[in-house]
């Protein structure tokens, strides 16, 4: 059985998203990402207005609270880091914002507009896009058409259309690859689109999550640690993506354990501890706050007052 992720040249397999008769190359001079991949998008980089505001939000699972009246915004074009120990609610969170979980109490409003109970592809809609702590590939289908199917959203051509492959059908099909393409190229795994995500390397997967996620046009990029599992060099890298998708004018929430990362890369931080939100900070300002030393120490608050003396 051959491989196709030891020929990265290879055709698409006539199996899959797309049809066989597409032919993948990659461009030589990609123009800028906002262009190419997302030109229905509008861009607005004027940082510092709300885009998603939490308000009161609070997520009971039977008798464990796990997020209690958590408020914070996520201003427009800033990466906002949210971290507190295991078990703090940092994944609670982003799953009430992304329709996975129903508030018990609470906003959760993105522009102004309400996103509680909306299901999660009216969600996709309004502009968000997430990433997982377990990688969620097809695992089948090649990186290429991993990213299409996050495309698929932007297509308007019918059944029938897709069927008989009228005209159109073959545009939107063509534009279709040049955007994923574009997104492989920029997220740096375009030499392996035509293999199956299954067969590619643990990091090559986890950037391929996120250019997925592009794909769907989103304002507001959720990752959830991203970094798991990756070796220093990895994570540097990492840390250069998740800011030039900042400077395309992308807005990031990022959960992440790993603090040199989240320190090096984050704008704000947002501490969650038990449910609560503890401190909403600047990097430097947060890496002194008392009760997030406390929090990640261990130590209760008796200890940090005698420590604090
Ligand atoms: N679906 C669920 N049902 C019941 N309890 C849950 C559920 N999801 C989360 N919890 C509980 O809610 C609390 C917060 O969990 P959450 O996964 O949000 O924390 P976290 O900060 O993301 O932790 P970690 O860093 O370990 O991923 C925990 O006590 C957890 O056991």
């Amino acid at each position: 059985m051959t491989n196709p992720h030891d020929d990265p040249d290879a055709t698409p397999p006539a199996e899959g998203h797309l049809s066989p008769e597409v032919e993948v190359t990659v461009p030589d001079d990609l123009p800028d990402i906002a262009e190419v991949v997302a030109p229905d998008r509008t861009i607005r980089v004027d940082v510092g207005e709300p885009l998603v505001s939490l308000n009161d939000l609070t997520v009971t699972f039977g008798g464990l609270t796990a997020l209690d009246h958590v408020t914070f915004d996520i201003l427009r074009g800033e990466i906002l880091g949210l971290i507190g120990p295991n078990g703090a609610g940092k994944t609670t969170c982003f799953n009430a914002m992304t329709g996975v979980y129903r508030p018990s109490a609470g906003t959760v409003t993105m522009e102004g507009k309400s996103l509680v109970g909306k299901k999660k592809h009216a969600i996709t809609q309004a502009g968000i896009a997430r990433t997982f702590q377990n990688i969620r590939l097809f695992g089948e289908m090649t990186a290429l058409e991993n990213v299409v199917v996050g495309l698929d959203a932007r297509h308007r051509t019918s059944v029938p259309g897709a069927i008989f492959r009228t005209a159109r059908h073959r545009r939107e099909e063509r534009e279709a690859i040049d955007r994923g393409m574009a997104l492989l190229e920029f997220v740096g795994i375009a030499d392996k689109a035509t293999a199956p995500s299954r067969s590619l390397p643990y990091g090559y997967q986890r950037r391929l999550e996120i250019a997925r996620a592009l794909a769907t046009e989103p304002k507001l990029l959720c990752l959830d640690e991203p970094a798991a599992g990756f070796n220093p060099a990895e994570k540097q890298e990492l840390m250069a993506l998740i800011r030039s998708i900042r400077d395309d004018g992308y807005t990031v929430l990022l959960i992440e354990h790993d603090m040199k990362l989240v320190m090096g890369v984050t704008d704000r931080i947002v501490v969650l501890e038990f449910g609560r939100k503890i401190a909403d900070d600047v990097p430097a300002k947060i890496q002194q706050d008392p009760a997030v030393i406390a929090a990640y120490l261990g130590t209760d608050e008796e200890d940090e007052d005698d420590g604090a003396a």
